[in-house]
């Protein structure tokens, strides 16, 4: 079954590619309708995936909120801030923007090498994502430009930043703890020293753009470890996300005060989560959005779409096919396999870059 789904997503996920391609003579006609259509045909991929969590593993995503600040989510487009923990972090913010509306127009400022992912990779570059290949010097221009092209974006859209720029390993943790103490920053317990350029840059760029930064951290109960293939094996995950919108006025726009503003920002995340590490839970109400049927929807129509017809094909080709023809479809489906393999490990940080395990201008991805 689980190798069905497996199967699903990634054909469909290929034809979505393809139809997104087939859109490219479109952005040259009504660049806008190219990005409204865009958006619809991105979150056919993304609200497969946050099928599998909600109501494939059963996962539960608990949000911890203020009800001031509740109206405004998916209502304006916001910066997101959030700790890069989890293998599976990623995910559990896909489903918030499900919730919320916004899945299909999300954004994320993300590592260069992501771009090249079929499916997912492939998907972002129709979307517009901004890629960054974490090397300062080289990334200035492209980010710039990109942030730029995201002034006029037709749908209201959340840009996901981790400022940490990296997965959280003792080994990064103990390193930009050298960091933080050379620069005479208090030490963080929790996160590793954030990178202020990239937040500064779109704070500046998207003023006027965006209206708020949602400070957000998030948590798995009983420290539970998730894994992506956890969740294909159907394991249920208990996540809590604690939202803070900061209204983007009341961040400084000289580029020194708005770093210290985020390394005050990430001082106080350590705090929270120390109180979470002691009590269990975050402070104050909970206020859930319910799941809603559209994700599970998408998912059925292309199991509906796909499965059925390809165990027919497969059927018929052990029944009837040549032994070359058996062996050909085997040494396909085990291809086919090894590609999805190779794109979960994407997500397992113990395969993750070197970036951040050397100081300084070492830090490299590998
Ligand atoms: C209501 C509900 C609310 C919320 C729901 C939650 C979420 C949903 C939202 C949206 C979802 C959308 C999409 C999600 C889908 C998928 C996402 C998946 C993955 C993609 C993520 C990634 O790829 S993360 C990696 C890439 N991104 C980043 O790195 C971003 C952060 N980085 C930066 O901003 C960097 O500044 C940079 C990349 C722009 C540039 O990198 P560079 O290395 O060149 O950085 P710096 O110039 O900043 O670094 C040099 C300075 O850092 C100091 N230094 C040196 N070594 C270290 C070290 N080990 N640790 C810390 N600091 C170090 C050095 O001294 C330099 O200091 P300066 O003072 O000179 O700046
Ligand atoms: C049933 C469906 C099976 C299909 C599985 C498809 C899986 C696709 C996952 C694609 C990858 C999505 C994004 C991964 C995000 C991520 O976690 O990136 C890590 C970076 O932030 C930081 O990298 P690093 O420096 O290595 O820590």
């Amino acid at each position: 079954m689980q190798a069905f789904a497996e199967a699903g997503e990634e054909i469909s996920g290929l034809i979505v590619n393809f139809l997104q391609l087939c859109t490219l003579p479109l952005w040259g006609i009504n660049k806008q309708l190219a990005r409204k259509v865009n958006c619809r045909l991105a979150y056919c991929i993304c609200s497969q995936m946050v099928a599998l969590l909600e109501w494939w593993s059963g996962t539960e995503c608990t949000l911890y909120t203020d009800p001031e600040s509740y109206p405004f989510y998916g209502k304006e487009n916001a910066i997101v801030i959030l700790n890069h923990n989890f293998e599976i972090d990623f995910l559990c913010g896909w489903t918030f923007c499900e919730r919320f509306g916004v899945l299909g127009s999300s954004k994320v400022l993300a590592k260069k090498e992501l771009a090249y992912v079929p499916v997912i990779g492939w998907m972002w570059y129709f979307l517009e994502i901004v890629f960054c290949k974490r090397k300062w010097e080289e990334d200035h221009k492209t980010v710039v430009q990109s942030l730029q092209r995201l002034k006029d974006y037709p749908e209201n859209f959340w840009f996901l930043l981790y400022c940490e720029g990296t997965r959280f390993t003792q080994k990064k943790h103990k390193i930009s703890m050298e960091v933080a103490e050379k620069k005479g920053l208090p030490k963080l317990k929790y996160h590793l020293l954030p990178r202020t350029k990239g937040f500064c840059v779109t704070v500046q760029h998207l003023r006027g753009t965006v209206t708020a930064v949602y400070d957000s951290t998030l948590n798995f109960r009983n420290n539970q470890i998730p894994t992506l293939t956890g969740v294909l094996n159907g394991k249920k995950y208990n996540a809590d996300l604690y939202v803070r919108r900061i209204p983007l006025d009341s961040i400084p726009e000289n580029e020194s005060e708005c770093a210290l503003w985020l390394h005050k920002l990430y001082q106080e995340k350590d705090e929270l989560q120390e109180k979470y590490s002691l009590t269990g839970c975050f402070p104050g109400p909970t206020l859930t959005p319910p799941r809603r049927p559209w994700a599970l929807l998408n998912w059925l129509f292309w199991i509906w779409l796909l499965l059925f017809p390809l165990c027919l094909i497969l059927l018929q080709l052990f029944h009837s096919g040549s032994a070359f023809t058996v062996f050909t479809t085997v040494v396909l489906c085990f291809a086919a396999s090894l590609g999805v393999r190779w794109m979960i490990s994407q997500t397992e940080i113990n395969k993750g870059s070197s970036y951040g395990n050397k100081e300084g201008q070492l830090n490299n991805n590998a």
